[in-house]
């Protein structure tokens, strides 16, 4: 399939080094636009420099809008005329609901939105996605394939959309922000920096594995590490003293509501 990408920043990037990486496409069936990022993602992929946004959507079976929210009706304004009506159109961008990315394009152009985060170039994406009005199931098979070549992909409902970039697209940072903080303990600690840093990445990973393939509550996962009058609750009395949960949740609420409020209208 022809695909198209506007926006070839990091999430554009990421997606496509993914889709490349996993055979998804072939570098000469991408075209990118004739702009500094798009030139250096087309020369690491051997992908196409259309020229502009119009010239590089024309002719393309799937479009990945990959630009900043506010962009996103500019561009598609700009390359609306040269869009092929049957073209899938996956719209990346936070807070942007399907209703507005319709209301620029023709009518009855596929829509589909997508949130995935940025492991998506390891194959390690957590990515949801939701329907616009001209979607059909035909629609919605093709980006599970395409989001599940790059990780878990799952369908949800556009209202809960904006909760999706709290808990993943944005939720990966608030991990790396854990993940230092642990490297810099065993630092602390005493730890070479390049020792702990492999452990504890390690140890991120190894979590979220054992409770996607257990299936188990994380509060039963805890318990199977807490020895009575042991190390680990001797750390967790200190995370809940601050309030741990409380604050990962209340960085979850603010996450979620900047992406509602991204897309509404200035
Ligand atoms: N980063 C993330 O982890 C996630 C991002 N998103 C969403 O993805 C989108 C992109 O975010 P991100 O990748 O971080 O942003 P970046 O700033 O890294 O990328 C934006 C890209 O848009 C390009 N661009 C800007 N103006 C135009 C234009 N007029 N025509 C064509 N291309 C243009 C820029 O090109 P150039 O650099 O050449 O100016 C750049 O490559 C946003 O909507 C964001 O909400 C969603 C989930 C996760
Ligand atoms: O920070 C942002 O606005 C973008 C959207 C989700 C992740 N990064």
């Amino acid at each position: 399939m022809t695909l198209a990408v506007l926006g070839t920043g990091k999430l554009g990037g990421a997606i496509l080094r993914g889709w490349v990486r996993a055979g998804l496409f072939a570098p000469s069936e991408i075209a990118l636009p004739a702009r500094a990022s798009g030139r250096a993602l087309a020369a690491e992929l051997g992908a196409r420099v259309a020229g502009s946004n119009g010239e590089t959507v024309a002719g393309a079976e799937i479009l990945l809008l990959a630009v900043k929210p506010y962009q996103l009706a500019s561009v598609l304004t700009e390359v609306r005329d040269q869009l092929p009506p049957e073209c899938l159109v996956l719209s990346v961008a936070a807070g942007v609901s399907t209703t507005a990315l319709e209301a620029v394009l023709p009518d009855r152009q596929p829509v589909l939105r997508v949130l995935p985060n940025t492991p998506a170039q390891i194959g390690a994406a957590a990515s949801a996605f939701c329907r616009g009005a001209a979607a059909t199931n035909d629609h919605a098979a093709t980006v599970t394939r395409l989001f599940s070549a790059l990780g878990l992909c799952i369908e949800v409902a556009e209202s809960q959309m904006d909760a999706v970039v709290g808990v993943a697209a944005s939720g990966v940072a608030f991990v790396y922000l854990f993940l230092e903080a642990l490297t810099d303990g065993g630092v602390r600690m005493g730890l070479p920096r390049a020792a702990a840093r492999q452990l504890a990445a390690q140890t991120l990973v190894g979590a979220g594995q054992l409770a996607l393939e257990t299936g188990l509550h994380p509060m039963e996962l805890k318990d199977a590490v807490t020895t009575p009058g042991g190390t680990t609750m001797a750390g967790i009395a200190v995370l809940e003293s601050a309030a741990f949960r409380g604050i990962v949740m209340e960085a979850v609420r603010a996450a979620t509501e900047r992406s509602a409020e991204l897309g509404r209208p200035k």
